[in-house]
């Protein structure tokens, strides 16, 4: 279990990282080990309400420095997400790849899940430094990194990747593909407000907007044709979340590979663009992170993500107020296709199928005391029933 430490020269360090507990969700071929299951009634916390909030970084400015016991009270809440120590020395040669002066301080940051992330106080300013960790497929890592590189060209707020003296942004430090990122001010927003989907709507299309031209593409691993083979990978353990889930799922997904749309407009998709991935500041977009699900795909299914995120309130609630600002912010930038307007009750179906069954696999494969809390899929089923209940496009506040 990682603790954290100040080692000489004042640098706070995570030691004694662990490898990521094995049972998080992969992608196709990646082997999970069936663990203990959870008992599903002691859920864990919706993501957004006051007891899944922590503080962005252990041992930031206004904390009193991390005991033993606080970090323990963290890692037991399950927020810690530094996997892969890093030593002094291999932080130094690493950084000396690269303009950007020596190390000043390194910070594990607990937030996040999926890579080992540090923030990396250089004499040239504060970074990012993340560490892929086994759940990335290091063949994606250009996708993802020219992406970022692609979009921060054209003023989208996201991470820029660093480039080391031989123009590179992908090298290697402590066996682990890692990568040197820009750092990105603001919080993302705890409790949101109408103001804030309407932001993100617009931030979403102009992401859509700036990533037309990029030429690399990346098949949605996490599609409609992927959901089935994952469903049948934590099928037998469906009725132990909720009496009738497995049949209630194994319909659901039979409707939407029927009513599945073809045709529309394709591109880049962030696919993952939750609350915790979008920054503010004086309430405007600062920010926009966590690049490692972008692909190609319907532009729409990403609005169908950020309705199903950012647009049911903390009891499960709809808010269509949410949803109209949301969607007006996009269609300010990006007007929607009639086509696509009709499609989004079936995308939003989808939308809310693909992260129940990314969850519903980590709940069950998730063993008891893990690092990392496995979130509740049962959020995301009842957003399934939702939609599967709207009469049309006009629930969502469209005219
Ligand atoms: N470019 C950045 N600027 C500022 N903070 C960042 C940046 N990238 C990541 N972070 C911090 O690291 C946390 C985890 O990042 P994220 O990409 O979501 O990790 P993971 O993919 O492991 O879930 C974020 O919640 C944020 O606090
Ligand atoms: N947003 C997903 C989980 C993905 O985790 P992230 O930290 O990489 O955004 C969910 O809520 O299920």
């Amino acid at each position: 279990m990682g603790t954290i430490s100040d080692q000489g020269e004042g640098r706070a360090r995570v030691d004694g990282a662990t490898e990521p507990t094995a049972g998080r969700w992969r992608p196709a071929g990646g082997s999970a080990t069936t663990a203990r299951r959870r008992d599903p009634l002691r859920a864990p916390t919706i993501p957004g309400s006051p007891a899944a909030v922590c503080p962005k970084m252990l041992g930031s400015v206004g904390r009193d420095p991390p005991t033993p016991s606080s970090v323990f009270r963290f890692l037991s809440a399950g927020f810690m997400a530094v996997y892969t120590e890093v030593t002094d020395d291999a932080l130094d040669a690493f950084l000396e790849q690269y303009r950007v002066g020596r190390a000043l301080s390194c910070k594990g940051i607990a937030e996040g899940v999926e890579n080992s992330n540090y923030l990396v106080q250089t004499e040239t300013g504060p970074l990012i430094l993340t560490l892929y960790e086994k759940r990335v497929d290091p063949g994606d890592l250009p996708f993802f990194l020219g992406l970022m590189d692609h979009l921060a060209a054209r003023d989208i707020p996201c991470p820029t990747p660093i480039r080391g003296h031989d123009g590179e942004t992908l090298r290697e430090l402590a066996g682990r593909p890692a990568a040197l990122v820009s750092f990105l001010s603001g919080m993302w927003p705890r409790r949101i407000t109408p103001h804030h989907c309407n932001r993100l709507g617009g931030a979403l299309a102009r992401l859509h907007a700036a990533g037309r031209d990029f030429a690399m593409t990346r098949r949605n691993g996490l599609g409609v044709g992927d959901w089935r083979p994952l469903f049948e990978r934590c099928a037998d353990h469906a009725d132990d979340v909720e009496p009738g889930l497995g049949a209630e799922l194994d319909a659901a997904l039979a409707d939407l590979e029927a009513a599945w749309p073809g045709g529309l407009p394709l591109g880049v998709i962030h696919a993952d663009l939750f609350p915790d991935n979008v920054f503010f500041l004086r309430d405007e977009i600062s920010g926009l992170i966590d690049f490692y699900f972008a692909c190609t795909d319907f532009l729409a299914y990403d609005i169908a993500v950020c309705l199903n995120a950012w647009c049911f309130e903390a009891r499960g609630e709809f808010n269509v107020t949410k949803a109209r600002r949301l969607l007006d912010g996009y269609r300010a930038v990006r007007p929607l296709e009639a086509g696509e307007m009709e499609a989004l009750p079936v995308l939003a179906q989808g939308a809310a199928m693909r992260f129940l069954l990314t969850r519903l696999f980590d709940w069950v494969n998730t063993p008891e005391g893990a690092l990392v809390r496995p979130k509740d899929p049962r959020e995301y089923l009842y957003k399934l029933r939702f939609h599967r209940d709207v009469a049309g496009p006009g629930a969502y506040g469209l005219e």
